[in-house]
């Protein structure tokens, strides 16, 4: 059966941890990301092999934060997390929050889990970052059978991949039809952070939010004074490499109505 190149998303360049070798640093005590690297691109509405819940209820959220009570909620969402930086900082700057980043590349969501493991055995008794965790699956499908109506405070989008082409905008992860599903999980006045160097697709983002009922863009004074906003820059790899490359960033950021 013929594939789109972009489709072969199991595909992976070398990877030293399946030739044997330790992809945890001597120094450091974290795991190297060149044991992890994946293509950049998945396609999102192909079929990929997920275990998803049926319903939020049945997600077992004590397999991923050992300290989470009954009670307690996962209320921020780093989609699309990547390599996880942001995720860490949430973790950092909301010790009382519970974070989770969900990413669709198998290699990179290892590499965030093997991430968190090693931050909270290094943390050793101070307890740290058992308050983030990474599931791979794919946000585009899912959230719905993770998160209940209202359940999250944040959602972030952070460098979303542009899918440059007309014919695979359908790919984007902001899209129309998406976004009344965002608006679900979303509880009232809750944010919507985006960041991208890409200026056209924040000009889409913005167009997509601003046309849809449910949502206003904050107004420019309330976005830069999110403590949040500086962490948008450069938390997260891909925004570190955008400042490396000195390239633009556009931010816009969006409440729930
Ligand atoms: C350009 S990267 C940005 C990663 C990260 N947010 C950062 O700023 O470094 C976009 C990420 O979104 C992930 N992604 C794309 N579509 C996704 C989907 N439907 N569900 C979950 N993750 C997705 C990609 O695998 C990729 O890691």
């Amino acid at each position: 059966m013929a594939r789109d190149s972009e489709d072969q998303d199991m595909e992976t360049e070398t990877n030293g941890a399946a030739e044997g070798l330790d992809p945890t640093s001597a120094v450091t005590g974290l795991p190297q990301k060149r044991f992890y690297r994946q293509r950049a691109h998945s396609n999102p509405i192909a079929d990929h092999s997920f275990d998803y819940p049926a319903r939020p209820e049945d997600v077992n959220w004590r397999a991923l934060y050992p300290s989470i009570q009954p009670d307690q909620k996962v209320t921020f969402a780093d989609i699309g997390c990547g390599y996880g930086g942001f995720l860490v900082t949430l973790g950092e700057m909301f010790p009382e929050k519970f974070s989770i980043g969900m990413e669709i590349r198998v290699k990179v969501s290892d590499y965030v889990m093997d991430r968190i493991t090693a931050l909270r055995h290094k943390s050793g008794e101070a307890g740290a970052y058992k308050n983030i965790a990474c599931l791979r699956t794919n946000a585009m499908k899912y959230l719905p059978n993770y998160f209940a109506k209202g359940q999250l405070e944040k959602m972030f989008f952070l460098y979303p991949d542009p899918h440059f082409k007309r014919a695979k905008h359908k790919w984007r992860i902001i899209n129309q039809a998406l976004l009344s599903e965002y608006a679900y999980v979303l509880k009232k006045g809750g944010l919507v952070y985006t960041m991208t160097d890409v200026e056209d697709l924040h000009q889409w983002i913005v167009q997509h939010m601003e046309e849809h009922p449910l949502y206003e863009r904050l107004k420019e004074e309330e976005e830069q004074s999110d403590p949040i906003t500086p962490k948008l820059y450069q938390s997260s790899e891909e925004g570190a490499k955008v400042v490396r490359n000195k390239g633009d960033h556009f931010l816009a950021i969006f409440r729930r109505l």
